[in-house]
């Protein structure tokens, strides 16, 4: 039986070694999809129209400062993220943040850290004991039996506010949910989609009622019961010590997953403009032209699939062809996207007067009456001290998203005052920064809005459409750096399982 299944095994490896593979986007779920694709023998081309790889990650070493300018922080919590981890060698490098649980949100102009245990919540001021007692029942007043009437319909397009509002009360989204919201996709809890953005939390709802009940079931059956232990892979660490970066930065990953890539299997300058599906090719049907930002360089060539991880509104400015028509992407619905400033600043320690230990601190939307007009700020080098000198606090603050669009988009010198303002009042800080760096998104997160689902059906539409199409990334699934990277293994998966699919087929005719 073994050996049966062994054979078996191997030649599927042989049906699709060799076979050539397109990847549009060097960003984490293109990197990770080339890198599947490549260890199980497929030829890969990564296309990517930036000069640089990594996409949203992208870490910057200056006068011995290190920062992020994109991503900061990310989590083990999806499997492909470990076994990456590993292949790539990267667990000596994993750097967790010290006193991560320390977080903080502003209540009434003042910092207050989040309560992470039902003990803290109780004695924390972040609350009223109103909220503190709707949270307390919710597990009762939402028993499955008593809340079927109560839950929202499984096809209803519900807000996240609208959601948390239903269980814990409005304060509860003014004061945790919004600046949840705000710490991990830039958006306010009105125009999300509740379905779209906590997926899981969607269908605890339908199978438990309560989301307290749902959530603790659901992670200790996952725990695997009584031990404790998180499910992993072996060799793999624990997924439950939380966030992590990498000592360098989280540029580290992407640069680790180009490592094995040779230059001509990535394509850093090159745009894809256009793409071709001709079925009448018995192989290769796909080809693919790219440009340089400057067009010296144009390529057309051929594959026998295409993983895409561009933004959907990069891939609507493209032009498909599928048997020599038009391939009219009209279907693609105008994605939202937030935009997104991110200023580093630092200050000497002695004119921080009242630091705060722990990974940052999010700032609601009702606490702009008190004057704050940023979202977050990150203790970088409280986090991780070899950031900068030791002389040297370093911060991230982040500035814009749905909160204030225009704010985004202003200039360095009016955001480092809006920074130093929100500092102050905060942590203390004293005078002008010594250093300030700026960088701009004008499309940081897709906004999974109450729409989104015209954005998942336009996917699924163009991959059934489109035979050897695949599409990954951040559009799908998920914003995060880890859901990224699963998104990427799972196309690399599909494409495995297509050209599969495509050489038996053409078995009998060949023989
Ligand atoms: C400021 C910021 C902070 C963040 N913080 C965190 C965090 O702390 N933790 C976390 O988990 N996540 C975080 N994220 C989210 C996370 O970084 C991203 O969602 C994730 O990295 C997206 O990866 P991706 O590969 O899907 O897309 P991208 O990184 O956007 O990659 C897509 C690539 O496609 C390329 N491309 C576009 N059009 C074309 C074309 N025509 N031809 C060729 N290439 C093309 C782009 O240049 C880009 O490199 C953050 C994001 C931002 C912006
Ligand atoms: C204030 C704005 C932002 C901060 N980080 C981001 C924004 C917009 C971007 C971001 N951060 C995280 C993610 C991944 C989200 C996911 O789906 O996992 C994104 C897109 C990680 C993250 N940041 C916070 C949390 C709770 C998470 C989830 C993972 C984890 O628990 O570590 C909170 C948070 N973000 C920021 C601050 C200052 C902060 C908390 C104090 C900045």
């Amino acid at each position: 039986m073994a050996s049966a299944s062994l054979a078996d095994h191997d030649s599927k490896f042989e049906a699709v070694s060799g076979k050539r593979v397109a990847v549009v986007g060097a960003g984490v779920s293109g990197l990770a999809a080339a890198y599947k694709l490549k260890s199980k023998g497929l030829n890969v081309t990564v296309f990517e129209a930036d000069e640089r790889a990594g996409g949203k990650l992208r870490s910057v070493m200056h006068n011995g400062l290190i920062w992020d300018e994109g991503a900061n922080t990310m989590t083990e919590a999806e499997p492909e993220v470990g076994s990456l981890l590993n292949d790539l060698g990267l667990r000596e490098k994993q750097q967790f943040p010290i006193s991560q649980k320390k977080r903080y949100i502003v209540r009434n102009g003042l910092p207050v850290m989040i309560p992470t245990n039902p003990i803290a919540l109780i004695t924390s001021s972040l609350l009223s004991t109103q909220s503190k007692f709707q949270i307390l029942l919710e597990p009762f007043l939402w028993k499955k039996n008593d809340s079927s009437s109560k839950v929202s319909d499984a096809s209803a397009v519900e807000s996240v506010s609208g959601f948390f509002q239903r269980h814990f009360g409005q304060e509860v989204v003014d004061y945790l949910i919004d600046p949840f919201v705000g710490g991990t996709s830039a958006a306010d809890p009105d125009s999300l989609s509740m379905k779209h953005s906590f997926p899981d939390l969607w269908t605890v709802e339908k199978s438990f009622g309560s989301i307290i009940v749902g959530a603790i079931r659901t992670k200790f059956a996952a725990k695997g019961g009584k031990s404790g232990e998180t499910r992993s892979s072996p060799g793999t660490k624990k997924a439950s010590r939380g966030s992590f970066s990498f000592k360098g930065g989280m540029q580290i990953l992407p640069d680790m997953l180009c490592k094995g890539l040779s230059h001509g299997e990535l394509n850093l300058d090159s745009k894809v403009l256009s793409l071709s599906y001709n079925s009448g090719s018995r192989q290769e049907n796909w080809s693919l032209s790219s440009v340089s930002h400057n067009d010296t360089q144009r390529q057309n060539l051929h594959y026998d699939a295409v993983i895409m991880t561009a933004p959907l509104s990069n891939v609507k400015e493209m032009k498909v062809m599928k048997e020599e028509q038009p391939f009219q992407l009209n279907f693609l619905p105008e994605i939202n996207y937030m935009p997104l400033s991110v200023i580093i600043t630092t200050f000497t320690k002695e004119k921080v007067k009242r630091p705060l230990e722990g990974f940052g601190v999010l700032i609601p939307s009702k606490e702009q009456k008190h004057g704050f007009k940023t979202l977050g700020t990150l203790f970088s080098s409280m986090m991780f001290p070899d950031r900068c000198p030791s002389d040297l606090h370093l911060y991230t603050t982040f500035i814009g998203g749905s909160r204030n669009q225009e704010l985004a988009k202003a200039s360095t010198d009016e955001l480092k005052q809006v920074v130093t303002s929100d500092l102050q009042r905060l942590l203390g800080v004293e005078g002008e920064p010594v250093f300030v760096n700026h960088f701009f998104w004008s499309k940081a997160f897709p906004l999974y809005d109450k729409s989104y689902d015209s954005a998942m059906e336009a996917i699924d539409k163009m991959e059934k459409d489109l035979p050897g199409f695949f599409y990954a990334g951040n559009h799908r699934g998920g914003l995060s750096v880890g859901k990224s990277i699963a998104s990427g293994c799972k196309a690399a998966d599909l494409v495995i399982s297509y050209l599969e699919s495509c050489s038996n087929d053409k078995k009998p005719e060949d023989s």
